[in-house]
């Protein structure tokens, strides 16, 4: 069981509170898309993601990309039981949908971005250590069903 300290989780919810959970995750998923171009493969259901200009304008992407924050959301507000929160999704994700699991931890890459630059100065060395904390259990959890 993954254990926090108190400061640990403030660290994590004062973050959280700036999260524009729409945006963020829009801005997000168009990174994953951007960066890690395979990671489009599994989406073919989406349309044009053919160039940065038409991922960032697809709208399917912008309602994915709050999905996503919003299951990350729901993880933040059950620290104590990330496993249990994600179950379903991790399910899901390894034998429904096939995602191989090492894009999780890109998803969380390019969310630790997206986080730096909107909190700037404010996202210090601490922070993200905490931070890279909570990617590694999300993560952890999300490739529960791949054990
Ligand atoms: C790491 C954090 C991730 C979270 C929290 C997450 C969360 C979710 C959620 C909430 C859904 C909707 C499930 C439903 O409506 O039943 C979903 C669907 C899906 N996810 Fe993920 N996901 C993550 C990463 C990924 C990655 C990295 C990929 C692939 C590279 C992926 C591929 C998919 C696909 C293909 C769907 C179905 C999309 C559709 O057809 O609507 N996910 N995910």
């Amino acid at each position: 069981m993954v254990h926090w300290t108190a400061e640990e989780k403030a660290v994590i919810n004062s973050v959280w509170q700036k999260v524009d959970v729409e945006q963020d995750g829009h801005e997000a998923l168009t990174r994953l898309f951007i960066v890690y171009p395979w990671t489009q493969r599994y989406f073919s259901t989406f349309g044009d993601l053919s160039s940065p200009a038409a991922i960032a304008g697809n709208p399917k992407v912008h309602a994915h990309g709050k999905k996503i924050l919003g299951a990350i959301d729901n993880a933040i507000h059950n620290l104590d039981d990330v496993k249990g929160t994600l179950h379903d999704l991790s399910e899901e994700h390894a034998n429904e949908l096939h995602v191989d699991p090492e894009n999780f931890r890109r998803l969380g890459e390019v969310l630790i971005v997206v986080l730096g630059a909107k909190l700037g100065k404010a996202f210090s060395p601490q922070v993200q250590h905490v931070w890279e904390k909570f990617i590694a259990v999300l993560v952890d959890a999300l490739s529960h069903s791949y054990h």
